[in-house]
């Protein structure tokens, strides 16, 4: 028996566990995967293509993007398993093959997708923050008040005099910064956005520097080209959730915390089923390697072992946004029809478990040089508003560099040779459609996920997605170099160049991808019957149960997850050991 339980090390559970036990409480993370930490594959940031590739760390999800069959088998990327058990990625899939679907990658590892990630750390509009304290009625939600959690986890080494960052805290954030102007092409490129912006003649390394997680009230609207800010030292290490993690295990007397790797959490126990407030009381879970079929060195016949921990004050789940509601699912947290329908006894009817799923959507323009270009490295960042902007915020983040990405399936990224650079263009404002649902009862078996892209908004979304297009092409069209004429990859494919508006949005609609997944468990407020956590991630229904973890959000916090999850996850500590203080079960 431990005081807490948390289940899942990724950004949300594993501060949160490394927290309690530095306030002295006894903790006992569980994670699937194991310890990968010191695989220069995964430790060293920019091989984040790597990373997502390895087997020793990888979960592969073949996920849903609409309910049409017809579109999903144009997407490009289709993954479909062959005879010979290996992948074909594509159209047109050779004879037998059985379509899997769009690859979907996760990290099952200490650490969780923080240690596969591209680490690009960007602080949510304070709108994202202000919407859970309007839906709660919970001031604390509140963006003025959430600053100080960033400020106290982040060592915000490129910024170093600025007192509204913090510099003592775990997460070390650093800024690709003026490395991308040192090349001669790369600077031409950035010195044509400068001037697409109208920016005139100001410095490119001062645009490089700016900071996207400034403490301004305009920054919200604020548009223009960023320095890059990820989760890495000035060495390129990976810095987060494993590192914490490390840190807080070397001093096992003074932080009491056991993390427990190889053990799957196959659901939660409750002191009786049929009790009107059910307790949560521990977990069971299968210990073994590779236990969960999304690891591809997954092997059916080995089983794992049945074992049984007990939580004297609470149980946690992080597991992510696609596991969180199935380890929910799977203890009887849920749609009571879905529960029943697998022969789960129903504890609580929540039917908000694993619905409203969202995603910022991503596509790409890739365009090749007329030569090959010299010395590029790096990338950044460039924000944009559409003319479909909610409000007066910024809604497009661009991030251009000589690279391509075009998503992801097993053995991602195309690469285009020397000549390629890219604009890979995120839509900020995400839309609820999407779903988890069980597949079985069988908790090794992956959920059936689909995203339901476009369903709600899709021609506001598409329209704006276009215009961070059309932006980035103009720029390439206006480089007055010898890396012109480029070759457009797509949208609009070379040697085109009259594609209308409707081809091209019609080409985004099929071909967007994501990878930044919430909210399959919100907060929302008292009364809502979808909201399945109050403001302090307490799961409705039951007792001495919360989800802390991305699948908390009501909508994705701005562009980019990671680093509202980190701050979620300070907040989720503050909430339980403010608990502990006054007593409160
Ligand atoms: C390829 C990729 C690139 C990304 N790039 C960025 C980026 O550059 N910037 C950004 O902001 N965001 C990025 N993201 C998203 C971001 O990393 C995630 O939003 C974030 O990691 C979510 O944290 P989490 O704690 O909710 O879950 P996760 O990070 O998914 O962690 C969940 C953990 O729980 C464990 N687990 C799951 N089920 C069980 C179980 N039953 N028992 C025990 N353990 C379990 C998993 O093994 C995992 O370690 C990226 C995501 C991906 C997939």
């Amino acid at each position: 028996t431990y005081e807490y339980i948390v289940v899942g090390s990724g950004p949300g559970g594993g501060p949160l566990a490394a927290n309690l036990a530095r306030a002295g409480h006894t903790v006992l993370l569980l994670e699937a995967g194991d310890d990968q930490g010191s695989n220069p594959n995964i430790s060293q940031i920019l091989n984040f293509n790597r990373a997502g590739n390895d087997p020793s760390t990888r979960w592969d999800f073949f996920v849903k993007h609409s309910d049409d069959q017809d579109r999903e088998a144009k997407y490009e990327h289709l993954v479909w398993k062959k005879e010979d058990e290996g992948f074909y990625v594509g159209t047109n899939p050779p004879g037998n093959a059985q379509q899997l679907g769009i690859y979907y990658p996760r990290a099952g590892t200490l650490g969780g997708c923080a240690m596969h990630n591209a680490g690009v750390s960007a602080m949510p509009p304070a709108a994202d923050w202000d919407h859970i304290a309007d839906m709660t009625g919970d001031e604390t939600w509140r963006a003025a008040n959430m600053r100080k959690y960033l400020t106290k986890i982040e060592n915000a080494v490129y910024t170093p005099n600025d007192r509204n960052h913090g510099h003592s805290g775990y997460l070390t954030l650093t800024q690709s910064g003026v490395n991308v102007a040192n090349s001669s092409d790369g600077r031409t490129l950035i010195e044509a956005m400068a001037q697409a912006l109208g920016l005139g003649n100001v410095a490119i390394e001062d645009l490089l520097k700016r900071d996207m997680n400034a403490d301004d009230a305009q920054r919200d609207e604020s548009t223009g080209i960023f320095g890059q800010l990820r989760h890495a030292d000035a060495q390129g290490r990976r810095v987060g959730t494993n590192t914490y993690i490390r840190a807080t295990l070397k001093d096992p007397q003074a932080f009491p915390l056991t993390v427990q790797l190889n053990s799957l959490v196959t659901k939660v126990l409750f002191t009786a089923s049929n009790s009107s407030s059910p307790t949560a009381v521990g977990v069971e879970y299968l210990y073994g390697k590779s236990l969960y079929s999304a690891d591809p060195r997954y092997n059916a016949s080995a089983e794992g072992e049945v074992r049984q921990v007990f939580a004297s004050r609470e149980v946690i789940i992080a597991g992510g946004v696609f596991n969180t509601p199935q380890i929910m699912k799977l203890s009887g947290i849920g749609p009571a029809a879905e529960l029943e329908k697998h022969n789960i006894p129903v504890i609580v009817d929540l039917p908000g478990v694993g619905a409203r799923m969202a995603d910022n959507y991503e596509t790409s323009l890739i365009s090749l040089a007329s030569r090959d270009l010299i010395n590029t490295s790096g990338t950044h960042a460039v924000m944009l508003k559409s003319s479909v902007a909610a409000g007066r915020e910024r809604d497009l983040y661009l991030f251009c560099g000589a690279f391509s990405f075009e998503g992801y399936w097993p053995g991602f990224p195309t690469d285009y040779g020397k000549s390629q650079y890219e604009c890979a263009v995120v839509y900020i404002p995400s839309r609820n459609a999407g779903s988890v649902l069980l597949r079985s009862s069988n908790p090794r078996d992956t959920p059936e996920i689909n995203f339901r892209f476009y369903e709600n908004g899709g021609d506001q979304d598409l329209t704006a997605m276009l215009e961070g297009v059309k932006w980035a092409r103009a720029v390439f069209q206006n480089v007055s170099s010898s890396l012109g004429p480029w070759k457009e990859v797509h949208p609009c494919k070379h040697p085109r160049t009259d594609c209308s508006e409707e081809e091209q949005k019609d080409w985004i609609r099929l071909q967007t991808y994501s990878h930044h997944a919430t909210s399959t468990c919100q907060i929302g407020a008292d009364g809502d019957k979808m909201a399945v956590l109050d403001s302090k991630f307490r799961v409705r229904g039951v007792k001495r149960l919360r989800v802390v973890d991305a699948s908390a959000f009501p909508r994705v916090p701005g562009a980019f997850p990671v680093l509202p999850t980190f701050v979620l996850s300070e907040k989720a500590t503050e909430s339980i050991l403010e608990d502990v203080r006054k007593g409160r079960e």
